[in-house]
């Protein structure tokens, strides 16, 4: 499968937003990885929808927008008129899963549901042949720069099973802790898209950087 690279926003310079997403599409990123965040479901906020809709003019890259919000029903659709072109909601969240599937799918936006490091990926059972993506939460989400959580590698490949057993077509995206070190080993267990905020926006060569974390 080709390996896809998620640089995440929460790295970049906010006061140049708009100079900094066009390093990472010049230097061969494949979507853009965009952290909503609420102060609720994580102890920090960021960006909201208007934020997603003045980004979207500046870029061709695919927005991958990620909820870390509370209850994000209220919000699907400002996200989708802003121009998601994926939407992750929080399997942890006050909602209802499917209906939330529902929503985004029948709006043609592709679907995704994240799972932070303690929840179990039972909670797919019901959901994952309505899907396009699942993102594995590899650090406890909220913050950038925290290190890599290991069982994450486990947890990828059960997740890599359980799709491969359903003969089903679902992305495994991994979030959190990636840099060169990580990177390979999260490709072995079943991952091909990866989020990186810090080993991109950090990076003295983004290009590089960006290569190193696909393996090539
Ligand atoms: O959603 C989050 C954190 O909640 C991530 O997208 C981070 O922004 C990734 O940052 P690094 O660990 O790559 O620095």
């Amino acid at each position: 499968m080709m390996i896809q690279i998620a640089p995440s926003i929460l790295a970049a310079d906010f006061a140049n937003l708009a100079t900094d997403i066009q390093k990472v599409e010049k230097s061969g990123a494949d979507l853009l990885h965009v952290d909503v965040m609420d102060g609720h479901f994580v102890p920090n906020i960021s960006i909201g929808a208007p934020v997603v809709a003045a980004i979207q003019k500046v870029t061709k890259l695919p927005l991958d927008v990620h909820l870390m919000i509370a209850n994000p029903g209220k919000f699907l659709d400002s996200f989708i008129q802003a121009g998601a072109n994926i939407i992750t909601v929080h399997a942890e969240a006050d909602c209802h899963l499917h209906r939330l599937i529902q929503q985004i799918k029948s709006a043609g936006v592709r679907a995704g549901i994240s799972l932070n490091p303690s929840t179990s990926l039972t909670v797919l059972e019901e959901v994952l042949p309505d899907i396009d993506m699942v993102l594995i939460m590899s650090v406890n989400p909220g913050f950038g720069g925290q290190s890599f959580i290991a069982s994450s590698l486990n947890k990828i490949t059960r997740l890599k099973n359980m799709i491969e057993e359903r003969h089903l077509q679902v992305d495994i995206e991994v979030d959190g802790g990636i840099n060169s070190q990580t990177a390979p080993q999260v490709i072995k267990a079943g991952a091909n898209i990866l989020v990186a905020g810090s080993a991109v926006y950090g990076a003295p060569d983004i290009s590089r950087a960006i290569r190193e974390l696909r393996g090539s």
